[in-house]
């Protein structure tokens, strides 16, 4: 099941940090850049390759670090099938890495696209003209309704993949839908995902989750502590840490008793954490090692402080 194999990493890493992989490329170590540049000029196919040398230096620093990485397709995407390419190797380059992949597309459409998005990232499928390149796990929209959720759900159990559905997200609006409370159930929308998430959180793995996981924002505090309730047998992964100002000490409320259960993410504030001008790579990693250090050690912290830091217990 995917959600063991986190779970192991975690406990292999000591670790809960997701690091995020999304790529701006004006805030590029200046050397890579130049390196593209000069190979194919500023071209798409430039932006490629740069993605993919940025990744992988990224990757070889922080593969012993932390379980997961998290790389956002829109980074990719903007840069035509190039980006696309790069998202792939960085994909196949992190997994040999022993790193578990979630993509960040957040998908969902109608029932036959959805089945067609999750064949994409999941390659769970007849289809002899697909690659076998697959993520670990995708994040999803539910604003579509279960006929949009039921094909990756379908496609990630039983087959060591993760799917990853919306519920509260950690951006300033996203309480302007996903807040609503609806007069027919007495609930907000989240919650009605919620409900969704909890009839398809079977089987549950060793570690007490399922498969089906939920994005709860580390914005919202408050909503950790409850939908942790809610969601006892779902992995959160929570967004919002570092650029997004989400604050690390609260993050305990995420987790369950044993001190399982959350995949914190933080991009930014990782990939970016040098001078982009005038260092070196190896200056590049040891400024994105420290960063990644003191984000393992401050939720580390957080957990040991709440009385939840896992003990070896749980690997009986
Ligand atoms: O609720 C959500 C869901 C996804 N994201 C994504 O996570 C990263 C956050 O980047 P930071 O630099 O750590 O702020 C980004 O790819 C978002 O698209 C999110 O922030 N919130």
């Amino acid at each position: 099941m995917f959600a063991d194999k986190y779970i192991e990493r975690v406990i292999r890493t000591r670790s809960h940090l997701c690091v995020g992989l999304d790529l701006i490329l004006d805030r590029f170590p200046s050397v890579i850049l130049e390196r593209a540049e000069k190979m194919y000029g500023k071209t798409p196919k430039g932006a490629g390759h740069a993605i993919f040398e940025f990744n992988k230096l990224i990757i070889d620093t922080i593969a012993d670090k932390v379980p997961i990485v998290k790389p956002q397709l829109a980074y990719y995407e903007k840069y035509d099938h190039f980006g696309v390419a790069a998202f792939w190797q960085t994909v196949e380059y992190a997994q040999k890495r022993g790193l578990l992949v979630i993509a960040d597309a957040k998908r969902g459409d109608i029932g036959t696209t959805s089945q067609a998005y999750a064949e994409a990232f999941y390659k769970s499928t007849e289809d002899e003209w697909v690659s076998s390149i697959a993520v670990d796990a995708v994040t999803v929209n539910p604003y579509l309704g279960s006929d949009g959720l039921e094909p990756f759900v379908n496609l990630s159990i039983g087959n060591d993949k993760g799917t990853i559905i919306l519920v509260k997200t950690s951006n300033p609006s996203s309480g302007e839908f996903q807040d609503q409370i609806t007069e027919a159930s007495g609930k907000s929308i989240s919650e009605s995902v919620c409900d969704y998430i909890n009839s398809r959180s079977n089987p549950i793995g060793k570690y007490g989750f399922s498969d089906v996981g939920a994005v709860i924002g580390a914005t919202y505090a408050k909503d950790l502590a409850r939908f942790r309730e809610i969601l006892p047998n779902s992995l959160f992964l929570v967004p919002g840490i570092g650029y997004q100002g989400g604050d690390v000490e609260q993050l305990a409320l995420a987790f369950n008793e044993k001190g399982l259960g959350a995949i914190i993410s933080c991009t930014r504030a990782i990939n970016y954490a040098y001078q982009t001008v005038g260092v070196s790579e190896e200056e590049v990693k040891a400024s994105i090692l420290k960063a990644v250090d003191s984000f393992n050690q401050s939720i580390n912290s957080a957990l040991i402080e709440a009385g939840k830091f896992f003990s070896d217990e749980v690997l009986m």
